[in-house]
């Protein structure tokens, strides 16, 4: 029988709703893996509520929980490392250093890095350090990447102009070392309304893909985390990248359904979880060049 793969998952956890880990880990499990949640953060709620309780995770207690782990001989176990949103730099090294404890005993482990900078235009930031930390520091070491446009115009430097410009961030990024960039939601001058756009970029080419796009009173927190976990979950299972990228549009676009249909602010993950794991709708991923 073949084992069912194992994965760090490093973010944040919230005890009402679902963001970071609280996204992530059941639709992950729901499809087939182990997850190990290590949590960064335990707030009350997201914080797109505005106001939260709850406290961060000091940087030490990082590496101190992987050597627990070490210390029972479960780490050579762990097929791959999901990192999300970061409160610091110290806890972004922290991360690598137990990426880099794994890898030296599981060489075949994967790394996901999700370089999450909130939502500036809602008043939430992370601080330049993390930024920085992320395109100078992970980015070397991530297997795959997976920005969204944002955090692709801020790795870049400027906003994007094109679908093309697009693409060349991508690739861009993907020349300081990942495997794979998949951006998560693309946003450029002359996009269709309709449509909500993605982008797988590997050494192999690029692909793009088009999903219709919902309307929300408000829009729903925590896709991009199942997003990152649910690509990571399926390349473990044995995908190829491309596939792995049309399942995850696809297992996605149902929970956004599911969420509309239930006129929730939060996702609806526990409704959608039959759907998570067999998606009735498929996108296709075109292939495309610069
Ligand atoms: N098909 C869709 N229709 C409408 N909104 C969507 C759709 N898919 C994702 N969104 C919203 O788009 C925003 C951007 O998503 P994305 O960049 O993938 O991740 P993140 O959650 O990290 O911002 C999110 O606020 C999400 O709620
Ligand atoms: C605690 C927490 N974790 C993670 C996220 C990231 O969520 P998303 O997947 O929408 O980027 C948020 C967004 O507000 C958050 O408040
Ligand atoms: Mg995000």
């Amino acid at each position: 029988m073949k084992r069912t793969p194992h994965v760090l998952a490093i973010q944040s956890h919230v005890v009402f709703g679902h963001a970071g880990n609280s996204a992530a880990v059941f639709p992950m499990q729901r499809i087939g893996v182990n997850v190990w949640p290590l949590n960064t953060v335990q707030f009350s709620n997201h914080t797109q509520y505005g106001q939260w309780a709850g406290e961060v995770l000091a940087p030490h207690q990082i590496p101190e929980l992987v050597e627990g782990i070490a210390a029972i001989g479960e780490l050579g176990n762990c097929d791959a490392v999901l990192s999300g949103y970061l409160g610091s730099a110290a806890q972004g090294r922290a991360i690598l250093a137990g990426v880099e404890r794994i890898k030296s005993i599981n060489p075949k482990a994967l790394y996901l890095c999700d370089p999450v900078m909130g939502h500036p235009e809602k008043g939430c930031t992370v601080p330049a350090e993390v930024s920085d930390f992320l395109l100078e520091e992970a980015a070397a070491v991530a297997d795959f990447m997976c920005p969204n446009q944002l955090e692709l115009n801020s790795f870049s430097g400027r906003k994007a102009q094109s679908l093309f410009d697009c693409l060349a961030m991508a690739r861009a990024l993907l020349a300081r070392g990942p495997k794979a960039v998949l951006v998560k939601h693309l946003d450029y001058p002359g996009k269709l309304a309709e449509g909500f756009e993605m982008l797988l970029v590997t050494a192999e080419g690029s692909w793009h893909l088009r999903r219709p796009l919902l309307a929300f009173p408000r829009q729903p927190v925590g896709v991009g985390d199942l997003t990152a976990g649910l690509f990571l979950t399926r390349v473990l299972l044995g995908d190829n990248l491309v596939s792995a990228f049309e399942f995850t549009a696809a297992a996605v676009h149902e929970v956004l359904l599911e969420t509309q249909a239930c006129a929730s602010y939060e996702l609806e993950l526990v409704r959608a979880q039959d759907r998570i794991a067999h998606p009735r709708v498929r996108f296709e991923a075109t292939a495309i060049s610069l």
